[in-house]
């Protein structure tokens, strides 16, 4: 697991960690470690040209000392400054030291590497002044970009990429994981990441007095231990039932998807309550189905919404899920019925999951804007369930503040029929028993890898995802 932490508290654990450690050595480890990397993206060392983007900041130090190590070992080191009178004159003289040079943008060679140091954690609103065009110089270079913590024009906290950014293709992260490279706009800059350990993590820790990080990423060893495997004593309701009451006349496919992937959960069985139950028998001839929640008998969860429609059964349906005394996961049309029926929410014992993406949450809980954790956190603690806002990384957010940042999924998975398929595997794993923010977050993971898995296909329709799920759940479990 890796706790994700906001800068505020980065800051404070480094502090501490400096106070214990001779003046300068924070910042020696991280130029060796950018340096290290670097070297590996050059792939070879003598003749190479490095050019280094500088900014006033320690981030621009940082890039400055780890150039000093790179001139070193025979690399043309080239660095151009934002502001050629504040940049750092110790990491300057070091630079030059060593044979590499500060030149103005204009005479800027070819450089077969680009290494990004003009702000790190101390970046505040959209790139500004003599920033612009080195940023703009770097995404014109066909060379590779190494960005130093942060790509320069990302909110370290939020993600959000209000101008023109830096877009990297490894982020070597200075110790520890900032919520900016793993949301919103902020991961698809950042490109790979790589995080130093610079000792801030027992540091962090003590600082929340927390048993978890409050912002996390699960990993994939976290996701095969949710994932409940059945034991040789259970049977089909000991491994949990789920009920789907999704789809319509209109709508049948979405309750053909939304039970296919609530198959592959690790329940034992799949009840299914609507107007589409011959469509899904077709399909799925192991479902149980009736043509109401009410008759659906017992399950251990319910997902509810995904091609509901808006009819009086649509709403029959919602009231029916979400008055039973067991967990429900709400998505599409359910969302939109629950707008003018909130007490629904309010009224529920039971845990309850909600899968919006941006417009769906407008409507219940206004607009996301630019910090998508925020919005995740005030309606969780607002409707007292859990929220999983689907993005390109895809934030789950706990009523008590807990978060996790989802680190797959693909622009491929923004499809039609795509999110019935993760309300259908977040409600088997619902009813297989997992916790419901561990739960949605285990679904994002799985949902996005296999939109992953699929697209190595070719382009990806959301019957694509079933097969790639069940693929996925072997890859984990076996
Ligand atoms: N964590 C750790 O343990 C370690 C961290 N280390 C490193 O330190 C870095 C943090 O350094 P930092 O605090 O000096 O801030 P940094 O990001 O360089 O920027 C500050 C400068 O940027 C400017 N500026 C701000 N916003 C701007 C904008 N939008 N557009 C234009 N300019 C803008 C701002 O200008 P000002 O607002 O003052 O005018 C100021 O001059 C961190 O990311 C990591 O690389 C390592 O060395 C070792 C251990
Ligand atoms: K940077």
């Amino acid at each position: 697991m890796a706790g994700v932490w906001p800068v505020a508290e980065i800051r404070a654990a480094e502090d501490r960690v400096r106070a214990g450690l001779p003046e300068g050595s924070l910042m020696a480890r991280a130029a060796r470690a950018i340096a290290v990397q670097a070297r590996a993206m050059l792939g070879f060392g003598y003749g190479a040209r490095v050019l280094l983007l500088v900014g006033s900041g320690d981030n621009g130090a940082d890039a400055l000392y780890a150039g000093a190590q790179l001139a070193r070992r025979g690399i043309a080191v080239q660095a151009v400054a934002a502001d050629p009178a504040r940049v750092d004159g110790a990491a300057l003289a070091a630079l030059r030291r060593a044979g590499g040079r500060l030149i103005p943008l204009e005479r800027a060679g070819d450089a077969d590497l680009i290494v990004d140091g003009l702000l790190g954690i101390g970046a505040s609103g959209p790139l500004r002044g003599a920033l612009v065009p080195l940023v703009r110089h770097a995404s014109d270079s066909p060379a590779p970009v190494l960005a130093i913590d942060l790509p320069s024009g990302v909110d370290p906290d939020t993600g959000a990429v209000a101008g023109p950014a830096v877009r990297a293709d490894v982020t070597v992260c200075m110790g520890a994981l900032k919520p900016g490279l793993l949301v919103g706009a902020g991961r698809l800059h950042a490109g790979r990441l790589l995080v130093v350990d610079l000792g801030l993590h027992a540091e962090l820790a003590g600082l929340t007095e927390l048993a978890q990080p409050m912002i996390r990423r699960l990993d994939e060893d976290e996701i095969a231990a949710a994932l409940l495997e059945p034991g040789p004593d259970d049977d089909k309701y000991t491994r949990g039932v789920v009920g789907v009451a999704a789809g319509s006349q209109a709508y049948p496919g979405a309750a053909q998807l939304c039970v296919g992937s609530a198959r592959l959960g690790g329940v034992g069985a799949v009840r299914y309550a609507g107007h589409a139950a011959h469509e899904v028998v077709r399909r799925w001839p192991e479902v149980l189905v009736t043509e109401t929640v009410a008759e659906a008998g017992r399950v251990q969860a319910w997902v509810v919404g995904p091609g509901l429609g808006s009819t009086s059964d649509a709403v029959k349906s919602l009231r029916g899920v979400l008055g039973s005394d067991v967990p429900a996961v709400v998505d599409a049309d359910g969302l939109n019925l629950l707008v003018e029926r909130r007490q629904l929410l309010s009224d529920r014992g039971a845990a309850t999951v909600l899968t919006p993406h941006d417009r769906e949450f407008e409507r219940l809980f206004g607009p996301v804007g630019t910090d998508r954790i925020a919005a995740a956190r005030r309606a969780a603690a607002e409707s007292g369930a859990v929220v999983l806002l689907k993005g390109y990384a895809t934030v789950v957010a706990e009523p008590d503040g807990h978060c996790y940042l989802n680190p797959t999924g693909t622009a491929a998975l923004a499809t039609a029929g795509s999110g019935d398929v993760l309300a259908g595997l977040t409600g088997s794993l619902l009813a297989a028993g997992i916790q419901p923010g561990l739960a949605a977050a285990t679904a994002a993971y799985l949902h996005g890898a296999a939109g992953a898995r699929a697209a190595q296909d070719g382009p990806v329709v959301a019957s694509d995802l079933l097969p790639a799920l069940r693929a996925e759940l072997a890859a984990l479990t076996t």
